[in-house]
């Protein structure tokens, strides 16, 4: 897993074309994947957009891969402004399904790109940008796709769909049996579809997009999962003898950063100084962010603060929320002075991996994006799970229910999506830093960061996974 693949150490052991999705969430884990595929031999064509490529060329500095940027065209939605060519610059994630259904224009320029490329052994793709199963269809080379989630939602999602799971009951909250898995309970407001105004706004872009992945996925060659066997026996096992197409699991990806060297004289934002300061006095911390897509109102940011000042736990909390300053009544720089030397806000892009991997973190209130509950996981940080869209609840349900490695923030209608006063943050940040289920999951989650770091070294599930899959497919 070495972090330094220079153009000297590469050989044509193939050509892997990758294309991720504009979107840091599903951006990193294939960067990560780069990487892997560079250490071993392989050559790596990475596209990306225009607006996209600087993050990419900062990430892959010190690699051999070549990045190609294409047009992000101009959308026939008027409601996505021009310019923003990821979810995260999105006036509103609302708008997620014209956006990704603006990609698919990108398809010309991409086939145009591709012709002109050294032979392609295979292509890993977001499943997001569907259209690109059909280019490498074309072009006569084998197409994976990428999720960026791992199989637990994958399964408990496809036996809900198949089953019709979530026209039975009567309330959104009512606890339903996942009948393939009937240890597990869901309820409707699990899932994406069914709670949001999102779905009932755009129900026919919604469906164009979901029937288009679904196309996707039979085309594809398999699935490249960012997960690791020993963390979803079950649902891995499930899905590989049941369903199709095939999952590689090759994670967690963001273990390649694991040999990463931090250059302490001139590489240490202040947050991590602080993070220092309080590991010299014994002192833990809890980590407080909410991944790259959450969108949390004033009000419930307020509720978060007085939660977190009333906790008396330490604190790093990373905002990216939009308008704090600006809401009437949220008073953000009065709250940092009265936190001050226990608690701090940062609002800009932070490291994530190094925060918990530092060892004053031992706590993570988290929205349950995958990316960042294998960050959490792999660094043996338990989690306060907080889920707000997409797949997150899924996820939360995992990680409290299946592998109890995190507890649940306490929402005040009970449901899985609700508005968390500050009295039920403030409850749970106490049990989870300082309680007794805190300590039990603490325990847990030491026991799959060692699993985790397993997997990913040589013999290792995800290391064999690798390997076979780039024996089958990877010489051209
Ligand atoms: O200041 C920051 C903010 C984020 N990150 C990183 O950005 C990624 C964020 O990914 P994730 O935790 O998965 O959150 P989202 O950005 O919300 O991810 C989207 O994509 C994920 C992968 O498909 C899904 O699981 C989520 O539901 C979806 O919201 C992680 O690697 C973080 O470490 C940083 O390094 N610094």
């Amino acid at each position: 897993m070495g972090s330094t693949i220079n153009s000297q150490h590469v050989e044509d052991k193939g050509h892997v074309v990758l294309f991720p999705f504009m979107s840091k969430g599903h951006t990193i884990p294939l960067l990560h994947l780069s990487r892997l595929f560079l250490a071993r031999r392989l050559r790596v064509t990475i596209f990306t957009t225009p607006a996209n490529r600087p993050f990419i060329n900062q990430s892959l500095a010190d690699t051999s891969a070549s990045v190609i940027s294409l047009p992000f065209p101009q959308s026939i939605f008027p409601e996505i402004p021009a310019g923003v060519e990821s979810t995260d610059k999105l006036p509103s994630i609302d708008l997620f399904y014209p956006f990704a259904l603006t990609t698919g224009h990108m398809q010309p320029d991409f086939e145009r790109a591709l012709r002109t490329l050294p032979r392609v052994s295979f292509m890993v793709s977001d499943a997001f940008l569907w259209w690109t199963l059909d280019s490498a269809d074309k072009l006569g080379f084998p197409g994976f796709i990428f999720y960026g989630f791992g199989n637990y939602p994958m399964s408990v999602s496809k036996v809900v769909a198949e089953n019709r799971l979530l026209h039975g009951p009567e309330s959104d909250d009512e606890l339903i049996t996942v009948t393939r898995f009937p240890w597990i309970q869901i309820t409707r407001k699990d899932f994406y579809e069914a709670s949001t105004k999102d779905y009932h706004d755009q129900p026919s872009q919604s469906s164009e997009f979901r029937m288009k992945i679904k196309v996707a996925n039979i085309r594809s060659f398999g699935m490249i999962v960012n997960s690791f066997y020993e963390l979803e026996p079950v649902f891995t096992d499930y899905w590989n003898s049941e369903c199709k197409p095939k999952v590689w699991c090759v994670g967690p990806l963001c273990q390649v950063a694991q040999d990463e060297p931090h250059d302490d004289h001139h590489d240490k934002p202040i947050w991590i100084e602080w993070l220092d300061e309080k590991l010299e006095k014994g002192s833990w911390v809890l980590y407080v962010a909410f991944g790259t897509q959450a969108e949390l109102s004033a009000e419930q940011l307020q509720e978060i603060a007085k939660g977190l000042e009333n906790s008396n736990i330490n604190f790093l909390w990373v905002i990216r929320s939009k308008g704090t300053e600006e809401t009437v009544g949220w008073d953000i720089n009065g709250f940092e002075e009265r936190v001050k030397g226990r608690g701090i806000v940062v609002k800009e892009w932070v490291d994530q991996r190094r925060i918990l991997m530092h060892e004053s973190v031992k706590g993570f209130v988290s929205h349950c994006g995958w990316n960042s509950v294998l960050e959490s996981i792999c660094a043996g940080v338990p989690i306060l799970a907080w889920p707000m869209m997409a797949e997150q609840p899924l996820n939360a349900r995992m990680v409290v229910e299946e592998i109890k490695v995190g507890l649940r923030v306490e929402t005040c209608d009970g449901s899985v999506k609700g508005f968390v006063k500050s009295e039920g943050l403030e409850k749970m940040v106490k049990e989870l830093m300082e309680g007794e289920k805190g300590e039990e999951v603490r325990k847990k989650v030491k026991e799959f960061a060692d699993l985790a770091n397993k997997a990913v070294k040589e013999g290792g599930s995800s290391w064999l996974t690798l390997q076979s899959l780039i024996d089958e497919w990877g010489t051209s």
